[in-house]
C-alpha cells in the first residue's frame, strides 16, 4: 500500500515546531465508490465532511487521502452506508502500526523537547504539538523538587520522566509503558542525556496492574493516560496510598515505624526492560508520593478521574493549567497538580474553560 509512504510524516518529513500539524488521522468514509467521501463527522451528527484539503491535517495526509479516494473509485470500493448496514469501507486510519519501512529522509527522527533530545519510532507515542508540550513540561518542571524520586505512569518513551531527570537532578525515574515498541525509544534518548547521575529505566508494563508497587518508592507521580482516563486499579490505589500517608501523618510514624506496618502491598523485585544506575540507590520503600501530576487529554475521563480523588479527600487540588495542543479546536491538554494541602480551584463543571490557560 501506498499508505506506508505516509510514515514518514512521523519520521520528521515535516516541521512539526512550525506548523503543529496533525500527523494521525482517524476518517470516517461514506457516499458511493463513484463520488466517495473521506473526512469527519460535521459536529453532533454523523454526517460526513469531506476534507480533500483540510489545513490540521499535514499535506501527506491530504495526499493519501486522495490516493485512497482514487482507489475506492477504480476498484469499486462501497463505502459503509449507516443507514443500511452496508458496505466495505467504513473508516480509514492513517499512520498506525508497528511496521514500518523507511523509504526516504533521515532514518532516525529525534526532536528536542522538554530540554533534552528525543529520539521517536512511528509506532512509538510521541506528542503532536511539541511546541505546546514544551510549555507543559516546562510548567511541570516547576512542580517537581530538585533530587525525587519520580514515577512516569503511560510513559511511552519516557519523555516526562527523563526530562525530569536531567532537569531536576532526579535521584530516579522509572517509566511505566505498556507498548514495548517504545523500548528502543527510551535506550536511544537515554544514550543522548547529558551526564546525570540518576537511576533511570523504563518497564514494559501494564501500569493498571499491581499500581501500588509503582506508587510505593516516589516522591512524585506522573500519569499522562490516554484519553479514556486512569485505569480503575490505579485510581483506588492512588487513594489508599494517600490514606495509608495521612494515617502516618497522624500517628507521627517516622518512615522506620511505617516500614514495620503491616502493607498491603509487596515490592517484588522487577526485571526492569531498560535500566540505567546512577550511583546513588538508596532504599526506596519507605518514600510514599507528596505530588500528583495529572496530564489530561480527555476532559470527561479527567473529570471523573478527578472527582474520584478528590473525594474522600484522598487528594486535594492545588494548580490546574490548560494547554492548546490542537488550535482551532476546542480541545485542551490539562496538567493538574495535586498536592494534599489546599482547597480545590478547578470547578470541574465549568468544563474545562476555567483553567489557566498557557
Ligand atoms: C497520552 S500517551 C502519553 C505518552 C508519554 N507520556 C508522552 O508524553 O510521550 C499515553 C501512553 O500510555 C500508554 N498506555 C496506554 N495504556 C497503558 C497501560 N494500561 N499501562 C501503561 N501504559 C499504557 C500508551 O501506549 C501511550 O504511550
Amino acid at each position: 500500500m501506498e499508505f506506508l509512504q505516509c510514515s514518514e510524516v512521523e519520521n520528521g518529513g515535516f516541521n512539526k515546531e512550525k506548523y503543529g500539524w496533525r500527523c494521525r488521522a482517524k476518517l470516517a468514509v461514506r457516499g458511493s465508490s463513484a463520488n466517495p467521501m473521506i473526512g469527519l463527522y460535521e459536529e453532533g451528527t454523523h454526517n460526513v465532511v469531506d476534507i480533500p484539503e483540510c489545513r490540521a491535517h499535514h499535506p501527506n495526509i491530504n495526499a493519501a487521502v486522495e490516493l485512497l479516494r482514487k482507489g475506492i473509485a477504480k476498484l469499486e470500493v462501497e463505502p459503509y452506508d449507516e443507514d443500511l448496514g452496508t458496505g466495505e469501507l467504513r473508516y480509514v486510519q492513517i499512520i498506525f502500526g508497528n511496521r514500518w519501512r523507511h523509504l526516504v529522509g533521515e532514518r532516525d527522527f529525534w526532536e528536542h523537547v522538554g530540554g533534552i533530545d528525543i529520539y521517536l519510532t512511528p509506532s512509538s507515542f510521541g506528542q503532536a504539538n511539541t511546541r505546546a508540550f514544551d510549555s507543559l513540561l516546562r510548567k511541570l518542571h516547576k512542580y517537581v523538587p530538585y533530587g525525587s524520586a519520580v514515577t512516569d505512569l503511560y510513559g511511552g518513551a519516557g519523555v516526562i520522566g527523563l526530562s525530569l531527570a536531567v532537569a531536576k537532578k532526579c535521584r530516579s525515574v522509572r517509566c511505566v509503558e505498556i507498548n514495548k515498541e517504545s523500548k528502543h525509544c527510551f535506550e536511544k534518548t537515554v544514550s543522548r542525556l547529558p551526564n546525570v547521575d540518576s537511576n533511570m529505566s523504563w518497564h514494559n508494563v501494564d501500569a493498571a496492574l499491581e499500581p501500588l508497587s509503582w506508587l510505593v518508592g516516589s516522591d512524585v507521580i506522573v500519569v499522562d493516560p490516554p484519553r479514556k482516563g486512569l485505569d480503575d486499579s490505579l485510581l483506588s490505589a492512588l487513594q489508599t496510598i494517600s490514606s495509608v500517608k495521612r494515617k502516618a501523618v497522624a500517628s507521627s510514624s517516622s518512615p522506620s515505624n511505617l516500614k514495620e506496618e503491616k502493607r498491603p502491598w509487596i515490592l517484588r523485585e522487577r526485571e526492569a526492560s531498560v535500566s540505567v544506575q546512577g550511583s546513588n540507590r538508596p532504599d526506596e520503600s519507605d518514600v510514599l508520593p507528596q505530588t500528583l501530576v495529572y496530564i489530561s487529554c480527555g476532559w470527561d475521563s479527567f473529570k471523573k478521574d478527578c472527582k474520584q480523588l478528590l473525594s474522600n479527600k484522598a487528594w486535594l487540588l492545588e494548580k490546574a493549567h490548560g494547554f492548546n495542543f490542537f488550535p482551532g479546536t476546542q480541545s485542551c491538554c490539562v496538567k493538574v497538580l495535586d498536592l494534599p494541602k489546599s482547597e480545590p480551584m478547578l470547578d470541574l463543571d465549568n468544563e474545562g474553560k476555567g483553567e489557566t490557560a498557557e
